[in-house]
């Protein structure tokens, strides 16, 4: 479908609009204070029926699916009959979807952020607040309504919750960035647009709070439509279907019904909660864009490990050159698994411990780190050409010193929580999490600590193994041993 021809349907039927709001013109309110109060705080038979007969009068067709309140995911949308595998459900009509494109109440508003080509993400974070202050004068009343009114989001934590609860996740940095990152949109939207206009981005409604209220939601439910070019857009009804990791399932846009559906990759029966995939993510991925950590273990889970070369390496600028050269900086992060550690990890801790007798393989090693696809080390070296043995040990030693460094902390967060387990958290029997009261924040903190502190074994358990080889082998034989060590065992497979 062309965007640009887009027009308005009985959703956006014309009205006067009144840009201004009252709200704005009142004396005694607060700037400060947050005037949000869009959006339910959880499931209700009366709010649902509410939202679902918006929907129909939208021309919503009638669904295989209902909402209701399911195990994790507060609500979520469950299956009335049987479904099949490949079936395809859902069919959004166009006009029921949020996009840049979406006319506005207020279209003044629309002009001035038009007019300072302000981002999609910011552009729909300030449709969201201009139309939920517009309460029941704005026709997404009803969807608005059915929103969460506090998102799952790390934006609605406090940088103290980040820095107590995530301290041991390799994601504290990234939850800090990202909260940094949409205050820094704010404070910029607000000198530039909103406050240069207060009558008609009024302080009451245009805060920092409600900002994060909208980025909150624009995280955990805005889709990227592949068959429109990848366009960002809110669906209503489609945004109500929970994450797992165990479908593949997404939503798109289907050119012949000039609707949003979802075709399934399994079959369901009735009662059954109907799932889509929100992307091959990490537990820590998930927490960040979505706001929560599921319990299960599963083949995505992996961590990032940083490795920088140093400053006091005398070949410091020759190596951050050949790193430079492939497109790499002085510090790189790279995914572990519980498959494994990969071979670009190995390939930059070598370039670490190069000696500078070696500078004519650096740029081999750099492209090695910069290489791409994921890459499991076959052998013990992510090369084929020959280095001394020490540098092997030395290489292996950089990544099992941050490993066990991140192994450190993870072991004193759970430790600290688990003295604190009389004050309400205990470990079942199957090593799964039973909650007696404590912060859900706290719970999705360990769990994902748990999943991290798995991976981090593993790759311990395989560096030290290795290590232990590398330095028998040294002992024994010295360095013509080295040739000879990289035909054994493929260990990382
Ligand atoms: C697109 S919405 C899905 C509908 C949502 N459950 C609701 O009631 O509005 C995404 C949000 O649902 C929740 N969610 C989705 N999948 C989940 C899962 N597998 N476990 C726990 N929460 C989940 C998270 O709060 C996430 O931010």
């Amino acid at each position: 479908m062309d965007m640009a021809s887009y027009t308005s349907g009985s959703l956006h039927a014309a009205r006067p609009v009144v840009c201004s709001s009252s709200a704005s013109k009142s004396k005694s309110a607060d700037a400060n204070k947050l005037a949000v109060d869009w959006g339910c705080d959880a499931y209700t038979p009366k709010g649902s029926k509410f939202f679902q007969e918006w929907l129909t009068s939208q021309r919503l067709p009638p669904q295989k699916l209902t909402l209701q309140p399911v195990e994790s995911g507060g609500r979520g949308l469950v299956a009335k009959t049987n479904i099949r595998r490949g079936e395809k459900l859902l069919y959004v009509p166009f006009s029921l979807v949020i996009t840049c494109n979406s006319e506005w109440t207020c279209s003044q508003s629309r002009l001035c952020l038009s007019a300072e080509d302000v981002p999609d993400w910011p552009f729909l974070a300030t449709y969201l607040i201009s139309e939920a202050s517009k309460g029941k004068d704005s026709p997404w009343h009803p969807y608005f309504s059915a929103l969460p009114r506090k998102p799952e989001s790390i934006l609605l934590w406090s940088e103290t919750e980040v820095r107590n609860y995530l301290f041991a996740s390799s994601i504290i940095n990234q939850a800090l960035e990202r909260i940094a990152e949409v205050e820094n949109t704010f404070a910029s939207l607000d000198s530039s647009i909103y406050k240069k206009h207060p009558d008609l981005f009024p302080s009451q409604f245009f805060n920092a709070q409600s900002f994060k209220w909208a980025f909150g939601i624009l995280f955990s439910r805005l889709v990227r439509l592949q068959s429109l070019n990848e366009q960002v857009a809110l669906v209503p009804w489609a945004d109500m279907v929970n994450h797992s990791s165990q479908v593949k399932a997404c939503l798109d846009y289907e050119a012949a019904s000039k609707t949003i559906i979802l075709t399934t990759d399994k079959a369901y029966q009735p009662s059954e909660q109907v799932f889509i995939s929100y992307g091959d993510k990490s537990k820590g991925e998930i927490l960040l864009s979505y706001g929560f950590v599921s319990a299960n273990a599963d083949g995505m889970d992996s961590l990032d490990i940083s490795l920088s070369l140093s400053r006091d390496d005398e070949m410091f600028a020759a190596k951050q050159a050949a790193l430079e050269e492939h497109g790499l900086s002085s510090t790189c992060k790279y995914p572990i698994t519980i498959g494994g550690i990969p071979s670009q990890l190995f390939a930059f801790s070598y370039l670490i411990a190069c000696p500078s007798s070696l500078e004519s393989r650096f740029s081999q090693m750099a492209a090695a780190a910069a290489s791409k696809g994921v890459t499991r080390l076959d052998g013990f070296r992510p090369f084929t050409f020959d280095v001394p043995l020490d540098v092997d040990i030395q290489a292996y030693e950089t990544i099992l010193k941050t490993v066990e460094a991140s192994l450190g902390k993870i072991s004193r967060f759970l430790g600290e929580n688990e003295k604190m387990n009389d004050a309400g958290m205990q470990k079942g029997n199957d090593g799964k999490l039973a909650s007696l009261g404590l912060s859900g924040k706290l719970k999705m903190a360990y769990t994902l600590c748990v999943s991290e502190q798995r991976i981090l074994q593993r790759a311990q358990y395989i560096l030290r193994s290795k290590l232990r080889e590398l330095r028998a082998r040294k002992a024994s034989s010295g360095e013509a041993g080295s040739g000879f060590l990289y035909g054994l065992g493929k260990l990382f497979k």
